[in-house]
């Protein structure tokens, strides 16, 4: 199986490091800067697995003469996605299947609309990497899992060929019946998660350890989770109190991926987790005062940063 991988960074190269390490033909889509960066380096993964480096297969948006992949793994960042779309198309045929990692909901009806409802099945992660000043992958606990599956839960020959190519390799891609409810309760533990630690500028632990603490996480948890009931969203009764087992579990170091981007001055995704969910809100008049104080915090945020952008 022929994949692309869109984007080389704390997840694309990852997972397509991963399957590149199998040996499976893998092909990443960059940008220039980046491209030179891995020419001059390599890919370089460092993780408690096992680290692992090596040349990877490299092509540009004006890269001639390429085939369509059978598979894109698509892992830009949300504020990236329109140029993204428009970059990865001449690689895009009438039989790719295009699996989306980014976190959120929003960019499921974008990608849909760009490739085709059938061409893009449902799609996440959950790992914690970041790119090091020298561009290497750098991953700070041990989850790394990709989830994916039809929306319609079937498992068709395409699935079946992908089942394939994602087995044996060092992480673990699992595969779902019911990817639309498993990605709207990441959805819901992501937007929790990156909202209060870069609200309180800390990893998960000293927030759940203040007085106060668990139970600020828990309502934001419970605004978010009715915002997304009203929407009609899959999201099963006791998700509430499972997320918050799992934050209980975290490592007390563990951060969020937007609290790691805010750490380097970058942009956010707020307005494609938090922003969305708010106008959620606002359709069904539902109440998520803290909700708009985690997406207030990051706007300012974003505004300050403005003209200092260095992505
Ligand atoms: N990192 C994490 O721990 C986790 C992240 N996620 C989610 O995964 C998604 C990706 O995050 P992450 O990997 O951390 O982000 P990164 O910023 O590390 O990587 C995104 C990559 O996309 C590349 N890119 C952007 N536009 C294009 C383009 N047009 N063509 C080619 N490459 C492009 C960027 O390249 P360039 O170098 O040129 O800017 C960058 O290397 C996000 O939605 C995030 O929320 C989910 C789970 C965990
Ligand atoms: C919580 C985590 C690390 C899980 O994958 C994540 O999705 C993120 O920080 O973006």
């Amino acid at each position: 199986m022929r994949i692309l991988v869109l984007g080389a960074g704390g997840v694309g190269g990852y997972f397509g490091g991963r399957l590149a390490e199998k040996g499976e033909d893998v092909t990443f889509l960059v940008r220039s800067q980046r491209k030179k960066q891995l020419e001059k380096s390599g890919l370089v993964i460092k993780s408690i697995h096992g680290d692992y480096s090596f040349s990877p297969k490299l092509i540009t948006a004006t890269s001639e003469g390429v085939h369509p992949f059978d598979c894109v793994l698509f892992s830009t960042k949300a504020y990236h996605l329109d140029q993204a779309i428009a970059d990865v198309k001449p690689f895009v045929g009438s039989d790719t299947t295009v699996i989306p990692l980014l976190n959120g909901i929003d960019h499921l009806s974008t990608l849909q609309r760009a490739f085709g409802e059938d061409n893009v099945i449902g799609g996440l992660c959950f790992i914690e990497t970041t790119l090091n000043a020298d561009g290497e992958i750098i991953q700070t606990s041990p989850a790394h899992r990709v989830v994916y599956g039809e929306f319609n839960g079937e498992k068709t020959n395409r699935i079946e060929r992908l089942e394939t190519a994602f087995s044996y390799t060092k992480t673990s891609f699992v595969l779902s019946d019911c990817i639309e409810q498993e990605m709207w309760h990441k959805y819901l533990f992501i937007t929790t998660l990156s909202g209060v630690t870069t609200l309180m500028r800390s990893p998960i632990g000293p927030i759940r350890d203040v007085e106060g603490g668990r139970t600020f996480i828990q309502s934001l948890l419970q605004e978010v989770y009715e915002i997304m009931v009203r929407e009609g969203a899959p999201v099963s009764d006791g998700i509430v109190q499972q997320h918050m087992k799992t934050m209980e579990s975290m490592t007390y170091t563990m951060k969020s991926s937007m609290q790691r981007d805010i750490e380097k001055g970058y942009m956010t995704e707020a307005e494609h987790l938090q922003g969305y969910l708010l106008r959620l809100a606002q359709k069904y008049d539902v109440k998520s005062d803290i909700l708009h104080i985690v997406y207030q915090h990051l706007k300012v945020y974003e505004k300050v940063q403005k003209g200092t952008d260095n992505q």
